[in-house]
Formats: C-alpha cells, sequence, structure tokens
C-alpha cells in the first residue's frame, strides 16, 4: 500500500521549524527501488565499505522500517545489492537509504522497497563485519537518531522525530 503523504505538505507545515526535529536530506539521492514513495522509524548503521551490517540488518524482520546507511558517502563500495535488497523486502522492511552506493540496479529496480542512493558501483565491500548499529548518524550533514520518522517520495526525503500527519 502507498502511504498517504507528500513531503512537500510537510516542508509546508514545517518549514518554519527551529528546533532540529524536522529536517530534509539533501537533495542528492537517486531512486533504485520499485517504490518510489515510502515511510517508516529509522534503523541506523554507520560502515565504511563494508555492509556486514547492513546484511545482518536486511536479514531480520522490517516491521515496516526504514534502514538509514551512514556509509560516510563513499562512492567507491556498494553497501547493497540485489541480494540485499530482496532479503529487505522479503522481511518487510519499508526502505534502505544509502549515504553511500548500491549495486544491481536491474535487480534493485525489481524490489518491492524503497532504496535509495547517492550513485551506483559495481564494486562490491569487503564483509569485516566492521561498523554500528543503532547509534545518531549524518547522512550528507544532517543528523538521523535511530527511531525518527523518515518520508521519502517523488521530491525528497523529511526526516522528523515525532510521526508527521
Ligand atoms: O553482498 C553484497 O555485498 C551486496 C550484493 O552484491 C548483494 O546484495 O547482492
Amino acid at each position: 500500500m502507498t502511504p498517504d503523504f507528500t513531503t512537500c505538505d510537510f516542508c509546508d507545515t514545517h518549514k518554519n521549524n527551529t528546533d532540529g526535529t524536522f529536517r530534509v536530506l539533501p537533495p542528492v539521492f537517486k531512486d533504485y527501488g520499485k517504490r518510489l514513495k515510502f515511510a517508516g522509524r529509522a534503523v541506523t548503521i554507520k560502515c565504511f565499505e563494508d555492509n556486514s551490517l547492513v546484511k545482518a540488518a536486511l536479514d531480520t524482520p522490517g516491521e515496516g522500517r526504514v534502514l538509514v546507511v551512514d556509509g560516510g558517502a563513499s562512492l567507491r563500495r556498494a553497501l547493497v545489492g540485489g541480494n540485499l535488497g530482496a532479503a529487505g523486502a522479503k522481511n518487510g522492511w519499508a526502505g534502505i537509504v544509502v549515504d553511500g552506493c548500491v549495486r544491481d540496479s536491474a535487480e534493485l529496480a525489481l524490489c518491492d522497497l524503497g532504496i535509495r542512493a547517492l550513485a551506483l558501483m559495481p564494486l562490491p565491500t569487503e564483509k569485516r563485519n566492521e561498523g554500528q548499529r543503532d547509534v545518531v548518524v549524518q547522512i550528507q550533514g544532517v543528523t538521523v537518531r535511530p527511531g525518527d520518522w523518515l518520508y521519502a517520495d517523488e521530491d525528497g526525503i523529511v526526516v522528523s522525530a515525532t510521526a508527521l500527519t
């Protein structure tokens, strides 16, 4: 089911927010998944050119949440590919937002969840089991905390400390 919201309406309502509870991600993310519009609470991962924790998360039930991956904006390795995308969809994740790269674009386009990332990169990571989960991350300089609400549609991606209606 497509969620019923628009990021533009949220921005109209919250554009004067000054306490940082409403945040807008920079418009640098491209869309690679089957769902353009998705929303859910954030689960965060911070990692660098190692997707061990991303795989571990997507292999567990997503319960409608969004996996937010602070990959340090690396353009050198792909943190999500076709297998991980398919696992995320099968396990009920609403979406994946990667401050970094993904690969297997043809397969990702068939995955029934949202996938946003900076770019495509065919090189995979080396899995060294390094990284952190459930920490405060910076996505393109914007803070995302575990449990924040993330809303993505054709116009952009916004993050809020509370559920938006
Ligand atoms: O396993 C990886 O590193 C990413 C990948 O290629 C996939 O998800 O298919």
